[in-house]
């Protein structure tokens, strides 16, 4: 039987899954649930075996959908206790400072994992659960921790360090921790591949846009800046989140509209960005919505995309140039719009889309600008559950760089 690894990616408003063979790296079985805690009916793909099922119902919760995605691998296979799983792999968001590494899950690492949503509030906590119930579930199976903040562990202090007095900064633990770190290594070593470059001294910009967004800056693999700070509120303009914001606007609404840190939490998370402009926190319906003429939607797109831009020039700066520039996640891989008006917008700077190649619907790392482009701009699938379940197998087998091995 093969050996694989069960992951569970929980976003924001999605839970991926993916049952990883080993060897060949495929998913043998995988599935999606997404639109959770939308106003509009959440969906479900499950996919085993060529077969394809599907479910349109509201999910209010990630563990009513966590909970529903157990049925469905009841209902219709693989029977998780015969598929050869040796690790069930969770993504966690945020490791701060306690986890620069990948975790087994234990009643102590879950614990520190709950401490750690207060740094990442719309994640740990429904990956905390999700490891619960499959801990339940599967207790003879070793789980582990793979968290987005590793990757970011080593960004450089200036562009980790805030402008924040040092004595409360350290007081606090306050620093840019980033995330989605996962999927940046993952795209950050494939890209000079797929564009035909030497990773050695490869400036790149990788585009992680999905329900939450975020960019980061790279020299030959290794971070050198990204949007996500402290939590990932900072930076591009999200489903639900603002991103970067004057926070004056805080003491603003402290003092007139009387909010407390619960309703301005919720505020700046859950009802901003795309959601709290458009009332959709999914790109589709803000697209459905441009199409209707609806002006809300019209600036909050423009917004959005100008969000982008500005990052892409600042990160272009502070690297001295620019080889590669990838798109990738929900957004990334999905919306030829969004990606043509940010390269529009960067052809001063000799950046040339292949319109052909940017309007295709393919699922395949492909380049989308012309030869004569002044940067090779890619499309990339990423695959954080690919990614997670080589990581969290070796810490199956190895025990983590915590002391902690699984059965001992
Ligand atoms: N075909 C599409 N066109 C435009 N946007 C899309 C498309 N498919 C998905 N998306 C966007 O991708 C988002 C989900 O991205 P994903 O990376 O899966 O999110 P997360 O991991 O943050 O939950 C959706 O909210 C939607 O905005
Ligand atoms: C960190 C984060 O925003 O993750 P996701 O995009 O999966 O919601
Ligand atoms: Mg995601």
């Amino acid at each position: 039987m093969a050996k694989t690894v069960l992951v569970i990616n929980s976003g924001s408003s999605s839970i991926k899954y993916q049952l990883v063979d080993l060897e060949t790296g495929e998913g043998l079985a995988s599935g999606l649930v997404e639109k959770i805690g939308e106003p509009v009916d959440g969906h479900y793909k499950h996919e085993y075996q060529g077969q394809k099922h599907e479910l349109e119902e509201p999910i209010h919760d990630h563990e009513t959908g966590l909970k529903r995605v157990l049925d469905l691998f009841k209902q219709y296979g693989p029977d998780l206790n015969e598929a050869g799983i040796v690790a069930v792999g969770h993504r966690v968001v945020q490791g701060g400072s306690v986890f620069p590494k990948p975790a087994l899950v234990t009643d102590k690492t879950l614990a520190q994992v709950k401490n750690l949503a207060v740094l990442a509030p719309l994640h740990n906590g429904p990956e905390a659960e999700g490891a619960q119930v499959m801990r339940e579930l599967l207790p003879d199976t070793p789980q582990v921790f793979v968290f987005d903040s590793s990757f970011f562990f080593e960004l450089p202090a200036k562009s980790s360090t805030y402008a924040l007095n040092k004595e409360i900064a350290e007081q606090y633990h306050i620093r840019r921790y980033g995330a989605h770190g996962t999927s940046h290594q993952y795209i950050g070593q494939l890209a000079p591949q797929v564009a035909g470059k030497d990773p050695e001294g490869c400036k790149q910009i990788v585009l992680h846009i999905g329900n939450g967004a975020s960019a980061s800056a790279q020299i030959s693999g290794k971070p050198v800046e990204t949007s996500m700070g402290l939590t990932p509120l900072e930076g591009l303009v999200m489903g639900s989140r603002t991103g970067d914001i004057d926070p004056a606007v805080v003491f603003h609404l402290i003092r007139n509209a009387h909010m407390s840190v619960d309703e301005l939490d919720t505020l700046f998370n859950k009802k901003s960005g795309m959601m709290g402009m458009t009332g959709f926190g999914d790109m589709r319906e803000v697209h459905r919505l441009v199409a209707e003429g609806n002006e809300d939607a019209k600036l909050a797109l423009d917004i959005y995309v100008h969000r982008i831009v500005s990052y892409i020039g600042s990160y272009t700066a502070q690297m001295g140039g620019l080889d590669v520039l990838t798109f990738t996640a929900g957004v990334g891989e999905n919306d030829e719009i969004v990606r043509a008006r940010v390269i529009e917008q960067l052809a001063p700077f000799g950046l040339k889309l292949d319109k052909a190649k940017n309007d295709e619907r393919s699922k395949e790392a492909r380049i989308i600008s012309t030869p004569d482009s002044s940067v090779t701009i890619c499309v990339i699938p990423t695959n954080e559950e690919l990614s997670i379940a080589r990581q969290s197998e070796v810490i199956a087998r190895e025990g983590d760089s915590y002391g902690n091995k699984f059965g001992k």
